[in-house]
């Protein structure tokens, strides 16, 4: 089996260097915070407005991209991936000084060739494999989100040991940690959002709802059947797999599921799977993705406004109106605090 590490694994430290987070979104108020929970010399860098405010309240060290690029040794990238190359070139690349190391948190923009960095910095990938605000909130109750980690670059020689101690300060490493190369994370996690996480995730719930609305039955009664039962039985895989959940549920269901699930994605699903998967390994997804962006996102804005247009999204938004706990959990959670070593 592959060697997966823990935190009784990494001894290595981020002592004495200064970390720069580079972005305070959704990985980047996750990492920042945990990290400075963590011992670690933090510093976020990040324009003026919203974030910056928000990194301040935090209690955080904050400074404009280019001064904390300038002051840090290490350079967690975690701006979104379409930005992150014009704020390089114009606002990290400067402070990006020989030892330095350059960090992402997804291997994009380097395995795309966007992002080309100079021969003398460490550049290496901490990848948490969940959005940030669970990073950030499964920390705080005592465990963690896993993470990957790869080496691009390896000026000093210790990039792999810097990696594990940095998944180490944001709490990957009570989940477990494991070495990747930057094209198959970038190549596993764009397929994995698309075809399983989000895209077919969102697209199956649509199709599911839209079926027993279309037959004609009641919009809310679908929603609860469709989506939000979702969560609870997905908490049932994550705690103990697929038989974890087939234990819980009826027989009558693990047999609807074992005859009709294949019936929903089939061979032919399973092509198209591999269709999205050609288009990532080539870049033309990559392409695409750039070029929307170039034209200011036309098709993104309109697919985005139509989806939270769906019926499933406005009964979903009255629903959950009524139902505060699925909010208040955010908050819950962080009540919830078990005593864990970093
Ligand atoms: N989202 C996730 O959970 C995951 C993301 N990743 C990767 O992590 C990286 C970050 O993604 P994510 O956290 O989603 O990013 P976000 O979209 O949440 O990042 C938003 C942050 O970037 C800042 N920002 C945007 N543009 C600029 C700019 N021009 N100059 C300065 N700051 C700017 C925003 O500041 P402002 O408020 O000023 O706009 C905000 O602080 C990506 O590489 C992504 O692929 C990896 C794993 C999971
Ligand atoms: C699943 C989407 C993701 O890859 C993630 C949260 O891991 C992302 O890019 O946001
Ligand atoms: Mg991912
Ligand atoms: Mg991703």
């Amino acid at each position: 089996m592959v060697k997966v590490y823990y935190n009784q694994d990494i001894n290595s430290s981020l002592e004495g260097k200064k970390v720069a987070v580079i972005g305070y979104g959704s990985q980047g108020h996750a990492h920042a915070q945990n990290l400075k929970e963590t011992g670690h010399d933090v510093v976020v860098g990040v324009r003026r407005g919203k974030s910056w405010e928000q990194a301040e309240q935090d209690g955080l060290e904050v400074k404009t991209v280019r001064d904390a690029a300038e002051e840090a040794d290490i350079i967690m990238v975690l701006l979104p991936d379409e930005r992150q190359t014009q704020v390089y070139e114009e606002e990290i690349k400067p402070g990006l000084r020989a030892g330095k190391s350059l960090v992402f948190a997804h291997g994009f923009n380097v395995h795309f060739n966007q992002i080309v960095p100079p021969a003398d910095v460490d550049v290496f990938l901490v990848a948490p494999k969940g959005p940030g605000h669970l990073v950030r909130r499964t920390f705080e109750s005592g465990a963690g989100v896993p993470a990957l980690f790869a080496v691009y670059q390896d000026q000093s020689g210790h990039a792999a040991e810097t990696a594990l101690a940095y998944a180490k300060g944001i709490g990957s490493a009570r989940a477990g940690v494991l070495e990747t190369t930057f094209k198959e994370e970038t190549e596993t996690d764009l397929f994995g959002e698309q075809a399983v996480l989000c895209g077919g995730l969102t697209s199956l719930v649509k199709a599911g709802f839209e079926t027993l609305v279309e037959a004609g039955y009641q919009p809310e009664l679908a929603y609860f059947e469709c989506l939000h039962e979702l969560k609870l039985i997905v908490d049932l895989m994550y705690e103990d797999g697929m038989s974890g959940m087939r234990y819980s549920i009826s027989d009558t269901a693990q047999w609807g599921d074992f005859v009709s699930g294949p019936r929903v994605v089939d061979a032919d699903t399973k092509k198209r799977m591999k269709d999205i998967l050609t288009d990532i390994q080539d870049g033309k997804f990559a392409k695409g993705w750039l070029l929307e962006n170039q034209l200011n996102r036309p098709e993104f804005t309109a697919i985005a406004n139509r989806e939270n247009e769906h019926q499933i999204e406005k009964v979903g938004r009255e629903l959950r109106s009524m139902m505060p706990f699925v909010k208040a959990g955010k908050e819950k959670q962080k009540e919830v605090v078990v005593s864990a070593k970093n």
